[in-house]
């Protein structure tokens, strides 16, 4: 039967002399999928990922990328797989052309995809020019282009957009979503709940070295986040907000006055929101009403103050 993982992580552990940086973490990544990896710094996303591809040892559990033992894996195992680190590591004073074909003649590549690459990444104007003159924006588009140069199988990301321009931000997101649409499977650690939500078909949440939540984006925000309506009432001076709302309001709820202006927030937990609305349009003279939908932020900011 053909595997339908390309990672498989089973019950790893990291442990230095005094700091547990990961424990017991056992994640699937499907081929064809982008799998968004999260967590606030220090949660353990980069040893994860250090182990997942060869560079670090585990302190116990096991791992398969691209169906290999990562324990038992040789040179032959980084043709198949294109990493970005958050560190970069280009030749400082090569031009952005020099570092790529540098790489491109270590895997017998021809040139073509060298400046096929650079013109997708908007980089060929700056082709010539020495990498330490380069924005961090354009050092980053800069080693994607070179973790692609092979055509890898699959594409493990630390943090690809963390501190960039919009534009690069941009660039890098279609070459994620292209690369999905190939057929090919993305591993995506990012602080960005927008950026997680919008590209990735699933995610992971890690937390002080632990995993504890791995879902589709829309399951976890029905799980764990908060849609309600925000209906914004201007209150007559001297009128007892509290007593005028008692009978509409519950615990799941939320009041908050300044001034004159009490804004309401009506859960959506509970089903009976249209009738609580008429009645407090019944009662006070309504400024606004807006929904509100849940977000990944308020999941990322339940599971990780809950673990
Ligand atoms: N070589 C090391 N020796 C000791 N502790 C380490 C070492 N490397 C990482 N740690 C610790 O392990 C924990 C996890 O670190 P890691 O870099 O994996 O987190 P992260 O989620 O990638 O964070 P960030 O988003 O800040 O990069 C942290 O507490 C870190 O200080």
């Amino acid at each position: 039967m053909p595997n339908l993982y390309d990672i498989e992580v089973k019950n790893i552990s990291k442990i230095y002399k005094k700091t547990t940086a990961v424990e017991d973490i056992s994640l699937q990544v499907k081929k064809g999928e982008v799998f968004g990896f999260l967590g606030p710094n220090g949660a353990g996303k980069t040893t994860t990922i250090r182990i997942m591809t060869g560079l670090l040892p585990a302190s116990s559990g096991c791992c398969k990328v691209l169906g290999e033992e990562i324990s038992g894996i040789g040179s032959d195992f980084y043709r198949k797989i294109g990493i970005v680190f958050e560190n970069n590591n280009l030749y400082m004073r090569l031009s952005g052309e020099k570092n790529l074909r540098f790489f491109a003649s270590m895997y017998q590549l021809d040139n073509d995809i060298v400046y096929y690459l650079l013109e997708k990444f908007a980089l060929l104007d700056a082709a010539k020019r020495p990498v330490k003159s380069y924005s961090k924006g354009m050092k980053q588009r800069l080693l994607i282009c070179r973790a692609l140069l092979h055509d890898p199988k699959l594409l493990i990301l630390d943090e690809p957009t963390s501190g960039l321009d919009p534009m690069s931000v941009e660039i890098i997101h279609q070459a994620i979503e292209e690369f999905r649409n190939a057929g090919k499977t993305v591993f995506l650690s990012t602080h960005y709940m927008e950026e997680a939500d919008s590209l990735c078909d699933r995610l992971a949440f890690i937390n002080k070295g632990s995993l504890i939540a791995v879902e589709r984006p829309v399951v976890l925000k029905e799980r764990y986040g908060e849609s309600y309506i925000e209906i914004k009432v201007l209150l007559d001076k001297g009128q007892e907000s509290a007593e005028m709302f008692e009978e509409i309001i519950n615990q799941d709820d939320i009041l908050e006055l300044d001034d004159n202006i009490m804004t309401i927030k009506l859960s959506l937990i509970n089903n009976d929101v249209g009738l609580r609305l008429d009645k407090i349009r019944s009662k006070s003279k309504v400024l606004s009403i807006h929904s509100r939908e849940a977000t990944l932020h308020d999941v990322f900011m339940r599971l990780t103050t809950l673990s």
